[in-house]
Parts: structure tokens; C-alpha cells; sequence
């Protein structure tokens, strides 16, 4: 199909409660959003960079850039483009994988559309909904923590997912562990906050039986996260890390990692998604999916690839509700701990023109 034209637009949405992190705290997401216009119809993706490049290198605005100077002229100039075609046209430019990955999302969505066949059809889903776990900030208080904990569990989430960095880890798991006992799936996740030299704290963790520690040390350092697997005995999960199929194999061959968290933007798209899944399942590695605070858009599409056979672990698919009282699509609802996978055509969901409107901050259109 011949690509026409793209609209980039700049949403900001409130998020119901400030989420912190122990790189930052986020109030609103500030997020990028991609509509590939087709003759046979159109696409949404949904960039999941930040307003600052904190998580990543990553940011709206040089996503922005790279998209609307390089990447989108270069399919633009394609003729004849199908989603798979995205990521070897765009292979000359280096990095913005997360910029990609939303583009090639747009590509994949308007061509699924056009064809009649969802995102779960596309990337072989074997499950019709899927169980949800939710991630949950570092809190003002331990008491606060415990209130949040205990609404999440009273919603039927099935994870508990808690941030932590130094000084907010051993206690905060500690007392969850004592009040909501010991069979609640409990994880946390560390954003790169320590050093191999933690790793007598982090052994601290050993005894409340967590199902895995996500990205203790920084991004680059896989040898790192190799040895501080041979000095704690939680398993080591990798985010940050994990940038491609490649960097998953080479991770697990060199120990770094028992698990890995799948983040679609991350890896440059949910193509190289599955990529990663498939190379996981091949070396026995379970996955899960990772969240980047998606509007409905990103979420369908992490939900249906959430329900491929390799993701055997509650990801960070939590409800619509989680983080915004009014989503740009129908909501998704929480049903005993489970998301519903689309069905639809494409994505699935699309976004409801007047409440995309509100939240949107500007536009550009990039094409014929
Ligand atoms: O459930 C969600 O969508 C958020 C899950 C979550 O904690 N995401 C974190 C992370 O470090 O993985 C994050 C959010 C936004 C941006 C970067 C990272």
C-alpha cells in the first residue's frame, strides 16, 4: 500500500495520581501520537518516550524531529509499503527506536485494518484475555503504600509490581509482605538505581520470595547484572537493557538475566517484539509485558501481544483506570484481574474524536 501522509499530534493527559519513579516524578504523560493515512485507510501509533529523555535517550520532541525530517520522508518515498517493509527502510537511521516502533505501529495497524485482522490474529496470540499486574510508585509513607497495595489487590490485580530505589526497597517489601502475606505475586523493579556494590542490600530481598528484581544496575551494564546474579538469589529481570532480539540473547547467554520485561517501543515496534518473545521461548526465558503509561491505543496492542504463549507473567497491562480517569479510547475495565484481548481489526480500539481533541496540544501533517 502507498503510504499518503502521516499526522504527528502532541496529547497531554492527567494522570489520576503523581507516579514516581526512581528517575523522576511523572503528574500528566506528555506522549506522541502517529496516524499513517493510506487510500485503503488509517493507522494509529502511539509513541511511548517521555517528555525527557530520563528513561531512555529517548524524548517526544527529537521523536518528533527524527520523524517528521527523516523517518517518515524516507516511507514516504517507499512507494509500495507494508509494516514489515518499516524497520529495513528506516535500518540507515540509527537509534529513535522508539519513534520507529511507533511509526512502524501505525503502518502495521492501517494494513491490519484494511485486511481484517486484529494485532492478537497478527502476532499469533494463543489467549484470549490476559492477567494484568500493575505497577505502583514510591510512595510519601509506608502506610500510604499499604492503602494503594490494598485497593490494587481489592481491584483483582494479580501482580504487585513496587518501585524502589536506595532507601525506599527492603522495608516498603518488608511490610507488604506482613500485611497481604506471602502468596500475593510480588516484584520490584529498581530502574538502574543501584551498583554492583548494592549488592549486599539487594541480597536483603532474598527471604519475601519475589518473583524477580527488574533492572537493578544500568542499562549497559550486562556484566553487571551477570555477576549480581551469582550474589542474590531473587531472580534478575531486565528492562532497560533489553534493546533489541540480539540484546535479549546475549543477555541470557551471558547470565545477566533469568527473565525479561518486553516493552514493544523499546525493541523499535511490536515486529521486533515478537522477535524478542520467540528468542526467549527458544532459551526457556519467561517474558512479560512492560507499560509505559499507554493511552488505549498502546495498551490494545500490549495486550494483544501480551497474550502470545511466551508471556507466562503477569505484565504491566493494567487498566485504562490505572492512570487516567478518561482514556482517548474505550476504556479498558479490569475483569477478575484480566484484560480482554481486541478482536477488532488492527489495534482494535480507536480513538474518540472528541476526547483525542481535548487532550491534544498540536499537529502536523507530513505528506502529499
Ligand atoms: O503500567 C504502566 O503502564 C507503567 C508501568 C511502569 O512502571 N512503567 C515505568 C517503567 O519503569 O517500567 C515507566 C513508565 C513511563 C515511562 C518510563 C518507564
Amino acid at each position: 500500500m502507498k503510504l499518503s501522509g502521516v499526522e504527528l499530534r502532541r496529547v497531554r493527559m492527567p494522570l489520576v495520581a503523581p507516579f514516581r519513579t526512581s528517575f523522576g516524578t511523572q503528574a500528566e504523560r506528555e506522549l506522541l501520537l502517529v496516524r499513517a493515512v493510506t487510500p485503503a485507510g488509517e493507522g494509529w501509533g502511539e509513541c511511548v518516550a517521555m517528555e525527557a529523555p530520563l528513561y531512555s535517550s529517548e524524548y517526544n520532541d527529537a521523536a518528533e524531529h527524527v520523524l517528521r525530517n527523516h523517518l517518515i520522508p524516507a516511507l514516504l518515498a517507499a512507494g509500495d509499503l507494508t509494516a514489515y517493509k518499516v524497520t529495513p527502510l528506516l535500518a540507515k537511521f540509527k537509534g529513535h527506536r522508539m519513534a520507529k516502533a511507533a511509526l512502524e505501529m501505525a503502518v502495521l495497524d492501517a494494513e491490519l485494518r484494511a485486511h481484517d485482522r486484529s494485532f492478537a490474529a497478527e502476532l499469533g496470540s494463543t489467549r484470549d484475555s490476559v492477567a494484568c499486574g500493575v505497577s505502583v510508585g514510591i510512595m510519601d509513607s509506608i502506610p500510604q503504600l499499604l492503602d494503594v497495595v490494598g485497593g490494587y489487590l481489592d481491584e483483582g490485580y494479580v501482580r504487585i509490581k513496587l518501585k524502589i530505589e536506595p532507601g525506599w526497597d527492603v522495608e516498603p517489601v518488608r511490610q507488604v509482605r506482613e500485611r497481604f502475606g506471602d502468596d500475593v505475586l510480588l516484584q520490584v523493579d529498581a530502574n538502574t538505581a543501584y551498583t554492583l556494590g548494592d549488592a549486599p542490600l539487594l541480597s536483603r530481598l532474598d527471604p519475601f520470595d519475589l518473583l524477580l528484581i527488574e533492572q537493578p544496575l544500568e542499562e549497559e551494564d550486562v556484566l553487571g547484572h551477570a555477576e549480581l546474579a551469582k550474589r542474590i538469589r531473587t531472580p534478575i529481570c531486565l528492562d532497560e537493557s533489553i534493546v533489541s532480539a540480539r540484546a535479549a540473547a546475549d543477555a541470557i547467554k551471558l547470565g545477566a538475566c533469568q527473565i525479561v520485561n518486553i516493552k514493544p517501543g523499546r525493541v523499535g515496534g511490536y515486529l521486533e517484539a515478537r522477535r524478542v518473545h520467540d528468542v526467549c521461548a527458544a532459551h526457556g526465558v519467561a517474558v512479560w509485558c512492560g507499560g509505559m503509561i499507554e493511552t488505549g491505543l498502546g495498551r490494545a496492542a500490549n495486550v494483544a501481544l501480551a497474550s502470545l504463549p511466551g508471556f507466562t507473567l503477569p505484565g504491566d497491562t493494567s487498566a485504562s483506570g490505572r492512570f487516567y480517569r478518561t482514556d482517548i479510547t474505550e476504556p479498558f475495565v479490569l475483569d477478575a484481574g484480566h484484560l480482554p484481548v481486541p478482536t477488532g481489526p488492527g489495534l482494535g480500539v480507536t480513538p474518540i474524536p472528541d476526547l483525542l481533541d481535548e487532550v491534544t496540544t498540536e499537529k502536523a501533517w507530513i505528506g502529499s
